[in-house]
């Protein structure tokens, strides 16, 4: 059986009410489960997994998979469900870049369908995430867009209040290490993508891969006049490894210590830290991907190994 976890928001949509009558005429054992407020999908993804249901799917946006991921990694790795994903938010960073159909029928058809592919789940401290962890200026600004706002606008209002706050941006101080490095610096942002965009369609670390055992990092260093931010914005769309501001590097974990409480976004939602440790569990969920995910690193090969996940 598969269990739909469906966000409250958008539950009355009869174009999807139509495509889940569909997919059941077509022989689909599918339940839906409808969320009422924050942490539910994440408490029902528990509890479908705990009943032994073959696949859960997580229908909303980037947030909705976010929770529905944090319900299924409090069960063992074995005991896990497939995850499907039927992208219903504003943004669906993470459905985008996995390539996944965006109609309702299609997109539900292969959230059911789709082989399952181990893929690798970050975890930062207690709080797992899927696609991509933000910190510094990025964060700020997606935490303090209005969710309204993101939905009249979709990701355009990123970019908008982006711009205006550009101008009154600080810094954050700290201590970074990961495998094989370690530097002070004053941050203005920093990504840790499994996936490749975050905020809208941005995208912060275009080569990851969610099956690599790794995160891409970019990390883009303070700025202090208006010649050093064109740098800045020359080195961002060259990417180097080691660039005045901008620098890029894989690794499986990373360190932050700061001076301050640092605001960050995992999967879109908002969160704040002085300290963190993010840490990669490879192949910890097997996620429903097309034949041709660009995310992939390893061939799709519809058999899901739970190596090393914990
Ligand atoms: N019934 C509900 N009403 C309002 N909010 C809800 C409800 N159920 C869950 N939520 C919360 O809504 C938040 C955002 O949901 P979701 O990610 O599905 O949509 P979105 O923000 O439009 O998508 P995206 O992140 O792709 O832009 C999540 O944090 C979730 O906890």
């Amino acid at each position: 059986m598969a269990v739909l976890i469906l966000n409250g928001k958008s539950a009355q949509l009869p174009v999807l009410r139509q495509a889940v009558f569909a997919c059941r005429e077509g022989g689909a054992d599918l339940e839906v489960r409808v969320t009422w407020e924050p942490g539910d999908a994440t408490r029902m993804a528990e509890r479908a997994a705990r009943e032994g249901v073959s696949r859960v799917i997580a229908g909303g946006g980037d947030g909705s998979v976010h929770e529905v991921v944090n319900g299924l990694m409090r069960l063992p790795a074995e005991a896990r469900p497939a995850l499907g994903i039927l992208p219903l938010g504003s943004a669906n960073d993470l459905a985008n870049a996995l390539g996944l159909p965006m109609s309702l029928d299609a997109a539900l058809t292969a959230a059911l369908d789709l082989p399952p592919h181990p893929v690798d789940v970050p975890r930062l401290d207690d709080r797992h995430f899927l696609n991509m962890a933000t910190g510094g200026f990025g964060a700020e600004v997606t935490s303090s867009t209005p969710k309204s706002l993101k939905r009249l606008l979709g990701g355009g209002a990123y970019s908008v209040i982006g711009a205006l706050k550009a101008w009154q941006y600080r810094p954050y101080p700290g201590r970074l290490r990961w495998a094989g490095g370690e530097r002070e610096a004053s941050l203005f942002v920093l990504a840790l993508g499994n996936g490749t965009r975050s905020g809208g369609g941005q995208r912060l670390t275009p080569e990851a891969c969610i099956d690599d055992g790794q995160l891409d990092v970019l990390l883009v260093r303070d700025f202090a006049s208006l010649r050093e931010m064109w740098t800045m914005r020359r080195e961002l769309q060259q990417r180097p490894t080691k660039g005045a501001f901008v620098e890029t590097f894989r690794t499986p974990w990373l360190s932050f210590e700061g001076r301050d409480p640092l605001p960050l976004t995992l999967d879109g939602e908002p969160w704040r830290r002085r300290a963190f440790r993010v840490e990669v569990s490879p192949g910890a969920l097997r996620l429903a991907v097309p034949e041709d995910c660009p995310l992939l690193a390893h061939p799709r090969t519809g058999q899901a190994s739970l190596a090393a996940a914990s």
